[in-house]
C-alpha cells in the first residue's frame, strides 16, 4: 500500500493496544501536531485507524502565579508579617506590617482583599491582627499553586471536585483561576489505534509515496510547494460504500417472472393464504385420507369452519370422490366428509387459486383460451435443510384450452425458463391425484452440476376439471420460485436467501437483470 509520507508515519507510530494522543504521536513521528491530526483522519476514512475524541481540562500557571508560587501569596506574605510584629496578641499598625512585608503597588490590595476572606485575621481603621491558629503552611492556594508549578496537574476536569480530590482543592483551584495566577484550558484530546485493518496493512507493507497529495499551510509557508510533486486526483479511488435499502432479490425476480408471465399472455390470480381445505385439497380430487393432507404435511388453523363453498360444486366434488367422474369413473372407497372440507389450512400449494378461478367462483365462468399465473407464498410443515423451508413461493399456472397435449406443456416450460437463461430442462414423470398425465422439472445446478427439482406439472384429469365445470383442457404446474433463483445466481443452499442465516453479500451484490 501506497500512502502520503506523513500518514505512513502515523500509521507506523500508532498502537494496535493503546491509545496514542496526538500530542504523543507528534513527539513519536517528529510531525506537527497539526500533521499527525490531518493524517490521522486521512488514515480513519481509509479504516486504518480509530481516532477518538477525550474532553479535557489543563490548568497553567500565569506568570503572576510564577511570581507569588516563588515569593509567597501577598496576604500570606501579610500574615507572617503581622505575626512578626506581633499581631496575633493584638491589633498593629498595618502601614507597618505592610512595610515589612516588603508588598508593593497592587500587591497591597490583593493581600487585605484575601487576608480576611482567608480567616488570617481582620484589618480595621489601619490596624492588623492576626489570628494566631491560622496555618500559612498549609494555604491551599498555595499548595494548589506549588503543586502547577511542579508540573502535576492537581485535578484533571471541570471545576468541580472529582473522585479522590479534597473540595478544598477544588475551591482553592478555582479561587486562582479567578485571582488570574492560573489560566484553565479546555480541550479535545484526540487519540490513535490501529483497526485489524491497519495492523494488516503494516504486516503487509506501506510505503511512502513520492508525491504530496495535499497542499499544506507549512508548505505554502515554507515555499516547499513551489518543488512539490502532486499527486494526480485519483478519481477511481475507493469510496466508502453507501448502502441503501434494496428490493430482496427473491422479490426482484418474483417481479421478473411476473412480467415474464404477462409477457406470455397470462393474467394474475389473487386469493387466501389460509383457505379451506375444500380449494386446497378436495377440488384437486385428493382423497380425505391423502397423506399430504396430514397435519404433518400441512399447517392446520384452528379457527371456525368455512360456511361460504357454493353449494352445488360442493355437491360435484363430494359426488367425484365417492362415485368418480363419466360412466366408466370410479372414485375414492374412502370417507369424505363436508366438514374436513370446510377446515381451514395455511395454503400448501397455490393450485387452491386455480381451483377458485377455474370453478368460475372469482371472476365468472371463464371460455377458452385463458390463462392465468400467481407467484405468492405457500407453506409446508417440512424439515428444514438445503432446498426447503417452512415457505416458499410458488409460481403457480395453467392454460385453458382446446385439444392440449404434453407438447405445450413442455413447450411453454421451454420457452418460459428460457428467459431466466436455463435451457437444460428435463421432465420425469411423476403422479399427482389430480393431473394425468404428470411431469416433474429439473434444471442443472450451475455450480454443484446436481439435477434439482424446479417444478410440478401436469394436464388436469377428468376428475378435477367436470365438477369445476370445464369442458376443455387444461395444463398446470407449480414451479418454486426459490429453485429458479438457486438455478439463476448458483447459490445452493435456500437459507442463504431466507431467514437468519442469510448470505447479505449475496443479498446485496446479486443483480435481479429484468
Ligand atoms: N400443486 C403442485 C404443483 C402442480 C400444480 C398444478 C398441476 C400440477 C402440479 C405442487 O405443489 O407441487
Amino acid at each position: 500500500m501506497r500512502l502520503p509520507d506523513s500518514q505512513v508515519a502515523v500509521l507506523e507510530a500508532a498502537s494496535a493496544t493503546e491509545e496514542l494522543t496526538i500530542e504523543r504521536l507528534s513527539e513519536e513521528t517528529g510531525l506537527k501536531p497539526e500533521t499527525v491530526t490531518g493524517a490521522a483522519f486521512d488514515l480513519e476514512d481509509a479504516g486504518l485507524v480509530a481516532v477518538s475524541t477525550a474532553e479535557t481540562v489543563s490548568h497553567e500557571v500565569s506568570d503572576e502565579g510564577e511570581t507569588y508560587a516563588e515569593a509567597g501569596l501577598p496576604e500570606v506574605r501579610l500574615y507572617r508579617a503581622a505575626l512578626s510584629a506581633g499581631a496575633d496578641d493584638g491589633a498593629v499598625s498595618l502601614g507597618e506590617v505592610i512595610g515589612a512585608a516588603d508588598l508593593d503597588g497592587p500587591e497591597v490590595d490583593i493581600a487585605l482583599a484575601n487576608y480576611a476572606r482567608k480567616g488570617y485575621g481582620d484589618v480595621d481603621s489601619g490596624e492588623i491582627t492576626a489570628d494566631p491558629d491560622a496555618d500559612p503552611d498549609a494555604d491551599p492556594e498555595a499548595t494548589a499553586l506549588a503543586s502547577l508549578v511542579d508540573g502535576e496537574e492537581p485535578r484533571s476536569s471541570g471545576s468541580r471536585p472529582q473522585a479522590g480530590e479534597s473540595v478544598e482543592a477544588s475551591d482553592a483551584l478555582d479561587q486562582l483561576v479567578r485571582r488570574g495566577l492560573v489560566d484553565r484550558r479546555e480541550r479535545a484530546v484526540r487519540s490513535v489505534v490501529l483497526t485489524d485493518e491497519g495492523v494488516t496493512a503494516l504486516m503487509e507493507g506501506v510505503e511512502a509515496a513520492e508525491t504530496v497529495d495535499r497542499l499544506t499551510p507549512e508548505m505554502l509557508a515554507s515555499g516547499e510547494w513551489r518543488d512539490a510533486e502532486f499527486a494526480d486526483y485519483n478519481v477511481e479511488a475507493d469510496a466508502p460504500a453507501e448502502r441503501g435499502g434494496k428490493v430482496h432479490i427473491l422479490r426482484q425476480t418474483a417481479e421478473r417472472v411476473k412480467d415474464t408471465l404477462v409477457g406470455m399472455g397470462f393474467r394474475e390470480m389473487d386469493g387466501p393464504h389460509a383457505d379451506a381445505e375444500f380449494w386446497i385439497n378436495d377440488c384437486l380430487f385428493m382423497p380425505q385420507d391423502h397423506p399430504a393432507r396430514t397435519h404433518w404435511d400441512q399447517f392446520a388453523l384452528d379457527v371456525p369452519p368455512v360456511r361460504d363453498i357454493p353449494e352445488d360444486l360442493l355437491d360435484r366434488v363430494r359426488s367425484a370422490h365417492l362415485e368418480g367422474v363419466g360412466d366408466d369413473g370410479q372414485g375414492y372407497h374412502s370417507p369424505w366428509t363436508e366438514e374436513v372440507a370446510r377446515e381451514v389450512d395455511l395454503r400448501g400449494h397455490t393450485t387452491s387459486l386455480s381451483m377458485r378461478y377455474l370453478s368460475g367462483n372469482e371472476i365468472g365462468d371463464l371460455e377458452p383460451p385463458e390463462r392465468f399465473f400467481s407467484v405468492e407464498k405457500v407453506y409446508r410443515n417440512d424439515t428444514l435443510d438445503p432446498t426447503h423451508l417452512l415457505e416458499f413461493f410458488q409460481i403457480e399456472g395453467w392454460v385453458m384450452a382446446e385439444d392440449l397435449s404434453v407438447r405445450d406443456l413442455m413447450g411453454t416450460f421451454e420457452e418460459f425458463y428460457q428467459q431466466f437463461g436455463i435451457t437444460d430442462l428435463q421432465f420425469k414423470p411423476h403422479y399427482n391425484p389430480y393431473t394425468e398425465p404428470s411431469f416433474e422439472l429439473f434444471g442443472t445446478h450451475p455450480e454443484t452440476g446436481e439435477l434439482i427439482e424446479i417444478g410440478n406439472s401436469g394436464m388436469f384429469r377428468e376428475e378435477v376439471l367436470r365438477p369445476l365445470g370445464v369442458e376443455c383442457d387444461v395444463m398446470a404446474w407449480g414451479l418454486a420460485l426459490e429453485r429458479l433463483l438457486m438455478l439463476m445466481y448458483g447459490f445452493d443452499d435456500i437459507r442463504d436467501v431466507h431467514g437468519t442465516l442469510c448470505d447479505l453479500d449475496l443479498l446485496r451484490n446479486t443483480e435481479v437483470l429484468h
